[in-house]
């Protein structure tokens, strides 16, 4: 099998990276829909794409090749079959059934030229564009009439980490949580399933479950070891589950998983907004995850008897890591330098969040400057991004950025 991903570890040097350019999407949240949307502001769009383009090039310039989904997916479409296909389960899935409705929108956007058809699936389709005015009475009176939209805006898929995620070989196809963010992984299923640059690609879980995962709660540890969160995206059940799949298939190294119980809200939605990687022995914290006595669930789950899995509590993070990473020693450095006030500011606007691009070296949003400050000086390599309008969608570095493959280490 020639190899499509390498993802053995967060910190080894990163070679290439899935990303996807801010488009018009972002200009299809209104006051009313943003909390739908899963956004805390409107970004002013121009200043966001300068801002990601930025970002992108900073990859570049130490070595990675930047991938956008977009291209992946106009790629794929281009077989008449496959668009077909795909289109059909989107509009499936966003509740339409046979009518004119259904009828008028997949006529719409086969219309269009392949690239013009992905770009207006993540900007959303309004109703106002296509003319079936006055022939739905759904469009007309009761709650539908309020939306503008046929097809919602994926505003949040500037958020590459999220909809999948790269372990070893492999990856994860997310059943998302929100609707808002469900058509991601869509696209990525039809990414994965036809462009030939992933062809025999392993998928240890794809998104056709009820139970949920989302890529900011996967961390690669090392070849043998994830963390998860169990969070607000990603539940329990999802882990153990994916757990006896890594322990299972002979393409897998994995024999542990280090599953993180983490608060359940929007500031610290996944595990990667309150913890991240960026030495074989440094980590970035929030301290607001620890309870009083500095305590949070931490669960061992390595290969049982019979195909299960066997688990081990301990409440102690630093612990629980440096017994998975069989580590005597581990900087656990404080976003915010635990300061009551700047801490929780920094995170909100994701200080904790940073794309490591090879051990001790890092990538994240500049306006986070005391946790910047107490990264160099625990002699951090700091690469500042721009951060004005992309950190309105609550998401850093880290959560902009899908690795696909990383030097082993
Ligand atoms: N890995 C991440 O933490 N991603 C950030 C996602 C932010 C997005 N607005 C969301 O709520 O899903």
């Amino acid at each position: 099998m020639e190899k499509a991903i390498n993802v053995n570890s967060e910190i080894g040097k990163l070679k290439s990276v899935l990303l996807h350019r801010p488009g018009a999407e972002v200009e299809n949240i209104t006051p009313d829909t943003m909390h739908q949307l899963l956004f805390d502001d409107i970004p002013y769009l121009k200043i966001a794409q300068k801002e990601h383009d930025f970002f992108a090039q900073t990859l570049r310039d130490n070595g990675a090749e930047t991938v956008y989904i977009e291209d992946l997916a106009a790629d794929v479409f281009q077989t008449e079959s496959v668009k077909k296909d795909f289109l059909a389960r989107l509009l499936h899935e966003a509740g339409y059934r046979p009518g004119r409705t259904l009828d008028g929108l997949t006529e719409y956007l086969t219309s269009m030229d392949t690239k013009a058809m992905v770009d207006k699936i993540y900007a959303g389709v309004r109703k106002n564009e296509l003319d079936l005015q006055r022939t739905v009475l759904s469009d007309m009176a009761g709650s539908d009439a309020e939306n503008h939209f046929y097809l919602n805006p994926l505003p949040n898929a500037y958020f590459t980490r999220d909809p999948q995620a790269s372990m070893g070989v492999g990856m994860t196809i997310n059943k998302m949580t929100f609707p808002a963010r469900q058509p991601e992984s869509l696209i990525t299923e039809y990414v994965m399933a036809h462009h030939p640059r992933f062809k025999d690609t392993p998928i240890w879980r794809d998104r056709n479950h009820t139970t949920r995962i989302e890529g900011g709660d996967e961390l690669v540890l090392n070849k043998h070891t994830v963390a998860i969160g169990v969070s607000e995206r990603t539940s329990s059940k999802t882990i153990q589950a994916l757990a006896k799949e890594l322990f299972a298939n002979p393409l897998s190294t994995f024999d542990t998983v280090l599953a993180v119980e983490i608060p359940h809200n929007h500031a610290m939605m996944h595990l990667d907004t309150v913890f991240t990687m960026i030495n074989h022995d440094q980590f970035t914290v929030f301290p607001g995850i620890f309870d009083g006595s500095g305590n949070i669930n931490a669960f061992i789950l390595r290969p049982g008897k019979d195909g299960e899995v066997e688990i081990e509590h301990l409440t102690d993070l630093k612990a629980a890591l440096k017994k998975v990473l069989d580590l005597s020693e581990l900087d656990l450095i404080e976003c915010g330098n635990g300061d009551p006030i700047v801490a929780p500011r920094e995170q909100w606007n994701d200080g904790s969040n940073t794309l490591a691009i090879a051990p001790g070296e890092i990538v994240t949003y500049d306006r986070n400057y005391v946790t910047i400050e107490l990264l160099k000086e625990h002699g951090v390599k700091v690469h500042e991004i721009l951060s004005s309008e992309l950190a309105r969608g609550r998401g850093g570095a880290r959560c902009m950025s899908q690795p696909l493959w990383r030097e082993d280490i």
